[in-house]
């Protein structure tokens, strides 16, 4: 399983310095939403310079204006950005050409979604990397993400799967069929980042 460290609520030398204890544990970088917002698309074009070797997602959280916004972070360096699976079909067939243009990748964040019906509908449209996921807000009342949310996609065939919201190094373990654990706080707010990206690769295997 290859893990996403997720970089959320954190200063661009914040990033850059866990960046840097963690390079050699992480598959993929996220740019959290709301670095994103603090920083705009001069962080993707920065951290995609400095780590020309990991891929870049760039959480958009897109949910309109698709082909701007899918251009906007390619054209920045990103190699996937996420878009938010309530979003209209234009604007998911949108951001999916303009992924195609780019030779890039589109991740759907399946938050909020709760039925098979829309997984299908989107998985129709093209979609091949979806992500399972249980919010922060929703972390607040005790929900964990867990290998039950697979039951949303498992069956639909030639996908990735990626999963975030609250994985530790207790639950990383037990998530099942999934390609991608995206890691967020567990190893950002770890009092010893770079160890705690070491042990979750480890027990990704
Ligand atoms: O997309 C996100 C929030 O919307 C986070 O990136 C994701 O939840 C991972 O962070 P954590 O492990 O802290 O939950």
């Amino acid at each position: 399983m290859k893990i996403q460290l997720a970089l959320d609520r954190l200063t661009r030398e914040q990033c850059f310095s866990i960046l840097e204890e963690t390079a050699d544990y992480i598959d993929w970088i996220e740019i959290g939403t709301g670095v994103l917002k603090e920083y705009g698309m001069a962080i993707v074009r920065e951290i995609s310079a400095a780590y020309p070797n990991k891929t870049i997602v760039a959480d958009m959280k897109t949910c309109d204006a698709g082909r701007h916004e899918a251009k906007q972070a390619f054209e920045a360096g990103a190699d996937i950005i996420t878009v938010m699976a309530f979003s209209h079909n234009k604007t998911i067939e949108e951001t999916l050409d303009v992924a195609r243009q780019f030779e890039k990748r589109v991740m759907v964040d399946l938050l909020g979604v709760q039925t098979r019906d829309r997984v299908e509908e989107l998985h129709r449209l093209g979609v091949a990397l979806f992500c399972l996921h249980v919010g922060k807000d929703m972390q607040q009342e005790g929900a964990l993400a867990d290998s039950s949310l697979n039951e949303l996609v498992v069956g639909l065939e030639s996908l990735e799967v990626a999963i975030a919201g609250g994985i530790s190094e207790k639950t990383i373990g037990a998530l099942k069929g999934i390609d991608i654990a995206i890691v967020g706080s567990s190893i950002t707010g770890s009092s010893n980042p770079q160890e705690a990206g070491k042990t979750m690769k480890s027990l990704a295997g």
